[in-house]
This record gives C-alpha cells, structure tokens and sequence, in this order.
C-alpha cells in the first residue's frame, strides 16, 4: 500500500490541536479542538457545515437518511445562521443533551464524497476525539490520504518488536512479546505463560482498560478478568494472553469516560456510545488474529463471552476450536454493565 505512515502521526497531532486538517484534499477542522478564534480564522464566512456521525445525527433526531447499520456513515448538517460555535459543540458533544436539548432546526447536505466523511469518524476516533468537524475552510496544517488512513488500520503491518522473560504474578514461567507497526503508535503485548505442548493455546484477549485494569475500577469487570486470564492459562499449563490497546472498545479513554458521564446521566453503555456518535464496539479483532499468527498459533481455545472476539479470529483466519467461558462474580457497581452485555451485546453470560 502506498502510505506515508508520517501522515497519520502528523494529522492526530494536529487534530488534538485544534488545527486543520484534510483528508484527501478537504479541510477539516475538529469541533472538540476548536475555539471561536480559531473557527473564524478557518470560515472566515461562517458557512463550513458541520460534519457528525450517523449515529449521532440520529440520537439528535436530525436524520434518518443513512444506514443506521454503517457506525461509520456521516450526516453533513448545514451551517444555519444559528449554528455558532457553541451550536456546534452541542451538536459534537452529548454531555448537555438533557439539560439543554438542541431545537434545531436542521437541515442535512449531500455528502460531497461519502468515502471521506467516514474515513473523518473513522479518524477522529483513531485520534480519540469526537467524531465531529467543521467541513470546508482554510489554514490546513496536516494532510492525510484515504490510503494513509486505511495503512493506520491495516493490521498487516505489525510485526514482532521485541521479547523477554516477565514472571508476574500467577504466572512466573512467562515470556513478553511485544508489537508495532509503522503506521499506529499503541503498542500491543502478548504474554506468553508455560511452555508449548502442541495443543492449540488457551488464549484471553484482553481490551485495554485504563481504569479496570491499573485503578481497579468497579464498573466494569476487566481487572478480576485480566487476573483470572493469567490464572486460567497458568493452570492450563500453555496459554497466550493479548493485550490489546484498544481502549474502551476502541473509543480512546476520553471518549470512554465520557461515555461514562453519559452513564451517569442514566444511559447504558451500548446508549452512551451511540450518542456520542460511535459503534457500539469499535474493535478490530484482525490484530489479534495477525498477532497470534506472527506467533504461529492458527487454532485456540477462546477464554470469551463475546461472540464477536470468536467471530472476529475465525473471519480472521485463527481457527477457535473451543469457547471457554469467562464470567466473574458480579459487583453492585457492574451489575447493569453485565445485564446490558447480557441483553444488548449477545455476550454468552
Ligand atoms: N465504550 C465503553 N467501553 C467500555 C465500557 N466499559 C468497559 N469498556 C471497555 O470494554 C473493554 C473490555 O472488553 P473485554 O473484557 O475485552 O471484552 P468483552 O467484549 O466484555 O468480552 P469478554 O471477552 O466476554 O470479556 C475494555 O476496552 C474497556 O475499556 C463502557 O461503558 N463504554
Ligand atoms: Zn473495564
């Protein structure tokens, strides 16, 4: 593929900024980044309209034009007289949708190309943010191209960086390999526990999750998970645990606390992401898969509840030959969190 894997780096810098960016030659600027000031210097006119997520657009009854199925699919929503910049973040941003719901009214635009617009919700997400731009201005600071985008996802690119002995607690006959790729800065781990016997592995995949896993919180349960995974192999004697950074199933940390604001206000988890303007699970299960077979492994037993992690290996090439079910006892801070993995999520609970 023909990427220039600078691209990716330079463009999420710049989004974090507050700088324009474009995609495949269309400027856009990130509502989360921006400021009145900047906005001006970007639209001098006022007229960019304002580039959301179909889901988010959704959530705003503000279209049902798109294909509620695609997470990815875009609304362009025009730059009415009203919409300044505070408008705007309220079109970006869920936190004040109850105390303050947007009226509109709104009028949707024809997508200019379709293939950019998601390939935009797509990056704001690799870069953590709201999926939520201002189209169509000037000042671009970083361009990306439709296939610098696409080389960032690929998963083919990783490769093996490096190993060494890790005993750790549960597990002291341990090995850690670590991945990269040239084109995506989270560095993904596998922690390899016991010595091969020639059965296929007892594999966890183990989404990262900052506040599960290293402040031990009680709202999810992948702490206990994380633990018992690394039990669990042990005992079996020859297992593979990945630790995979996708973050709050592949929203980012902010996003994924900002998801939890939007708890707080009484949504469920599979609610808090759509009205931020995300699929309900953004993962992408193929690096498992490219991790497992960098390691040689084509068949593994499964320590899941999450149908999609077995589909997602078996659509990937690594065969999973048993499901082994991970459940942990519940907590009164994560019972609704499990019934709605239960009920919303197909998880085998
Ligand atoms: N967006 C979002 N992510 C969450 C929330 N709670 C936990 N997570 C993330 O969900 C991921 C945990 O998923 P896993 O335990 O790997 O997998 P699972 O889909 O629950 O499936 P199992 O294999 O059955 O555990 C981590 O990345 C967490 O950060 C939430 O409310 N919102
Ligand atoms: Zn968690």
């Amino acid at each position: 593929m023909n990427a220039d894997p600078k691209a990716a780096a330079r463009a999420i810098d710049a989004l974090r900024r507050g700088w324009p960016i474009a995609i495949a030659g269309q400027p856009l600027l990130a509502v989360e980044t921006a400021d009145p000031l900047r906005l001006a210097a970007f639209d001098p006119e006022a007229r960019a309209p304002v580039l959301i997520s179909a889901g988010r657009a959704a959530t705003l009854k503000l279209t049902n034009q798109v294909e509620a199925a695609d997470p990815d699919a875009a609304v362009l929503v025009e730059r009415a007289p009203w919409i300044d910049f505070a408008a705007a973040t309220a079109l970006a941003d869920p936190q004040f949708d109850l105390a303050t719901p947007l009226k509109g009214p709104f009028r949707a635009l024809p997508l200019p190309d379709p293939a950019v617009a998601a390939a935009a919700i797509r990056f704001a997400r690799i870069a953590g943010m709201l999926p939520a731009f201002f189209l169509g201005g000037t000042g671009v600071e970083a361009a990306i191209s439709l296939a610098d985008i696409a080389a960032h996802e690929n998963a083919e690119a990783l490769a093996i960086a490096t190993r060494a002995r890790l005993p750790v607690a549960g597990a002291e006959d341990a090995e850690i390999v670590a991945f990269r790729s040239p084109h995506a800065a989270g560095e993904h781990v596998a922690l390899l526990i016991g010595q091969p016997n020639g059965q296929p592995p007892l594999v966890r995949l183990h989404s990262e999750c900052l506040t599960g896993d290293v402040l031990g919180s009680l709202k999810c349960d992948c702490g206990p998970q994380l633990h018992a995974a690394i039990h669990a192999i042990a005992e079996a004697g020859w297992g593979i645990l990945l630790y995979l950074r996708q973050e709050g199933r592949g929203i980012g940390l902010v996003n994924k606390l900002r998801a939890y604001q939007l708890q707080d206000q009484g949504f469920d988890t599979v609610d808090a992401n759509t009205r931020l303007g995300f699929a309900i699970d953004a993962r992408d299960f193929g690096v498992a898969a490219r991790m497992l077979t960098l390691m040689k492994q084509d068949k593994v037993r499964l320590l899941t509840n999450n149908p999609a992690k077995v589909a997602g290996l078996n659509a990937a090439g690594v065969k999973v030959v048993e499901r082994v079910a991970h459940s942990l006892p519940p907590n009164p801070h994560n019972e609704r969190y499990l019934a709605t993995k239960r009920d919303r999520t197909g998880h085998q609970l």
